[in-house]
């Protein structure tokens, strides 16, 4: 799988031990910065992953900020993207499952990095079950048409 990572310098360390993670079990990652643990702005980093996923050129992607938060709302300004901050391995199951996430999101500051690890694994492993499920993002879909006029 080809994934895109980001993330500010609240969520760089999380990042790097990510991307590890996911170089040793084979999947091609493409880091959207940021570099170290200089300060920086998440929104920068957030649009940079979104935009490359909205693209399609990347199924998935992985954000980390301090909370996961930040870099979560910036990316969700951008049209089609789906991001989910999330904590715990069955809301990473399900915001696939139910949501179709398209970028998962983690806080360095909130999740150790062995549950973080677990939570991407749950993630990148759960197909979207779409049927009922379709219906509501297309609904979230007309939404985001309402307000990008
Ligand atoms: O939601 C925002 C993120 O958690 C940022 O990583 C955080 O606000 C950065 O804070 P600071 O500049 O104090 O390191």
């Amino acid at each position: 799988m080809r994934i895109a990572l980001g993330s500010d310098h609240g969520g760089y360390v999380l990042k790097e031990e990510i991307k590890r993670h996911l170089q040793e079990k084979g999947h091609e990652v493409v880091d959207f910065g940021t570099n170290s643990t200089d300060s920086c702005d998440y929104p920068d980093f957030g649009l940079a992953v979104a935009e490359a996923v909205a693209s399609g050129e990347f199924e998935n992607g992985i954000l980390c900020c301090g909370t996961g938060v930040g870099i979560s709302i910036a990316a969700n300004k951008v049209k089609g993207i789906r991001c989910a901050v999330v904590s715990d391995t069955f809301s990473a199951r399900m915001t696939k499952a139910h949501n179709n996430a398209n970028i998962l999101s983690l806080g360095e500051r909130v999740v150790g990095k062995g549950l973080a690890l677990e939570i991407v694994d749950a993630y990148l492993s759960t197909q979207f079950e779409g049927d009922r499920h379709s219906r509501r993002l297309d609904k979230i879909s007309k939404i985001e048409e309402k307000y990008s006029k």
